[in-house]
């Protein structure tokens, strides 16, 4: 199923409102992006995908509260170690971010690493969060990328981080997805936060600056 969605607006549920998420997929080629993403849809790892670009949607339903989760698998315009570079449209669509590599693939690590220094360039830093992948951990025998290296390049980078293997289990996909998720409701919860308080901070310095001027 294709569908593009745009929209941020909270849906309602019955009397609950329910969540959008619009997650977008990143990395170089054959990391397993589709896999990933058809893994998390279907439970299912088909081995072989297509090369369309589409956002794909999911409902879950995470701590009692409905969550739509609007997928954008991204392809790489780009072959080779270069890194992919992200468009204005996909940074601005994202409320979070899974950067995804093959842990036998050591240059797809370094275009994980260059895609968030664009990342970070454009936005502030801890205003979209972001979860690296380790994709592939079926594979050891073929490992370049250490456990270590992804999870220091996360820590440094205040980024969620996990290994998985999107060809073997679904549960370690699931997880990330909902990681991330629970990471776009903080980041939302603590915006609004910051906002209200500036409201408050605004209405103090006009109600001081008039007494002042009187
Ligand atoms: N062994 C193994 N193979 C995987 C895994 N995930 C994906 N693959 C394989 O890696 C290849 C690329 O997977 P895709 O999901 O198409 O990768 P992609 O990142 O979407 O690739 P592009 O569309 O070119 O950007 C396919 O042959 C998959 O079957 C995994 O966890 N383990």
């Amino acid at each position: 199923m294709m569908v593009v969605v745009n929209s941020r607006v909270e849906a309602t549920e019955g009397n609950q409102q329910r969540v959008e998420a619009n997650i977008l997929l990143l990395g170089a080629h054959n990391v397993g992006k589709s896999a990933l993403t058809v893994r998390f849809l279907t439970r299912r790892f088909i081995g072989e995908y297509g090369d369309i670009e589409s956002v794909y949607s999911r409902v879950d339903r995470i701590d009692g509260q409905g969550i739509c989760f609007n997928i954008w698998d991204s392809q790489c315009s780009q072959v080779g170690d270069t890194c992919c570079s992200l468009s204005d449209k996909h940074l601005q669509w994202a409320d979070g971010m899974i950067l995804v590599y093959s842990i036998c693939d050591r240059s797809s690590f370094e275009v994980v690493r260059q895609q968030l220094q664009q990342i970070r360039r454009s936005r502030k830093p801890s205003s979209v969060p972001v979860v690296i992948v380790g994709n592939k951990r079926d594979l050891q025998r073929h490992r370049s990328v250490s456990s270590e290296e992804g999870r220091l390049l996360a820590l440094s980078q205040q980024c969620g981080f996990f290994e998985v293997s999107a060809a073997e289990a679904y549960h370690g996909v699931l997880l990330v997805f909902h990681r991330l998720v629970d990471l776009v409701r903080e980041t939302r919860a603590l915006r609004k936060t910051n906002a209200g308080v500036r409201g408050i901070v605004r209405s103090v310095s006009a109600v001081f600056g008039k007494k002042r001027a009187e």
